[in-house]
């Protein structure tokens, strides 16, 4: 059996997509439209003053395409704490026109291929910040599921430590072209969710997301061992911008 690489593990991710409900949304009366909105942007203020003590991060999409027309991206301690906040969500008066459209579990994960040193990686700074991590606040996201395939000559779990450590020290390089320009956020989903991995990128250019993610199919891990799930691309919705966004 092949050496199992080890898992750093940090805060549960929930990925919430939605569909509005225009139709419906717009047979409110303007005043009960804004009280929604007011109950809605209460609920994100809490989650704000969870960021802002550091125990949990958020980030509002809106969704480009029929897939969703929104997104909730959640970070927290606890995969309780993601079950209470899509439940106060749901129970918001908003929510009777927020129509399911898909979801992601996962944890935010890093792996031990390309680690150095004896030190308990959960004490280092750096691993930290990338293990609870606040939300970047860039204009665009770019979310998908993703596997690493399993099929006759191409099974990544039958290919040695050292072979994949090879192969994800070549995806480091890669996406390493891209410092300043993506930020990515690996959360891993294997027992958690239908594929093994959520990818998150976030960038202030949507057309970066193409070049990095049509750069890496050139690189052997993706070409040979890569499968991939829907793919969402968003643009930030801020708080001063949902009144707007739910004007009708
Ligand atoms: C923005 C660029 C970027 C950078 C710098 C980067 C670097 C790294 C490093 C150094 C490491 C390994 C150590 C760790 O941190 O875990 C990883 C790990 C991983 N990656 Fe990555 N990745 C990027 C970007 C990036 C993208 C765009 C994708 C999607 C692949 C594609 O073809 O669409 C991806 C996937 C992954 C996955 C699924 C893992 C976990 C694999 C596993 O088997 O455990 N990743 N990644």
């Amino acid at each position: 059996m092949s050496e199992a690489a080890q898992t750093l593990d940090g805060w549960y991710c929930l990925h919430d997509f939605r569909s509005i409900d225009w139709s419906a949304w717009k047979t409110l009366t303007s005043d009960e439209r804004e009280a929604a909105i007011r109950e809605f942007l209460s609920l994100v203020e809490k989650w704000q003053e969870t960021e802002d003590k550091k125990e949990g991060s958020h980030a509002i999409y809106t969704i480009v395409g029929q897939k969703a027309d929104i997104m909730f991206m959640i970070l927290r301690p606890t995969i309780e704490e993601l079950n209470e906040i899509e439940t106060a969500l749901n129970k918001t008066k908003l929510a009777e026109f927020l129509v399911p459209a898909y979801s992601y579990v996962s944890v935010v994960e890093l792996s031990n291929y390309l680690a150095s040193g004896d030190e308990d990686p959960y004490q280092i700074p750096e691993v930290r910040r990338r293990l609870y991590p606040i939300l970047p606040k860039t204009k665009h996201v770019c979310f998908y599921p993703m596997d690493k395939r399993r099929q006759g000559n191409d099974n990544w779990y039958m290919l040695s430590m050292e072979e994949r450590r090879n192969l994800m020290r070549a995806h480091g390089l890669t996406g390493r072209k891209y410092a300043g320009k993506v930020t990515q956020i690996i959360t891993g989903s294997v027992g958690l969710d239908d594929f093994e991995w959520g990818v998150t990128l976030f960038s202030d250019d949507a057309l970066q997301f193409k070049k990095l993610v049509y750069e890496m199919r050139f690189d052997e891990v993706s070409a040979r061992y890569g499968e991939f799930g829907s793919f969402f691309v968003g643009n930030r919705l801020t708080v001063e911008k949902v009144p707007v966004f739910l004007h009708v």
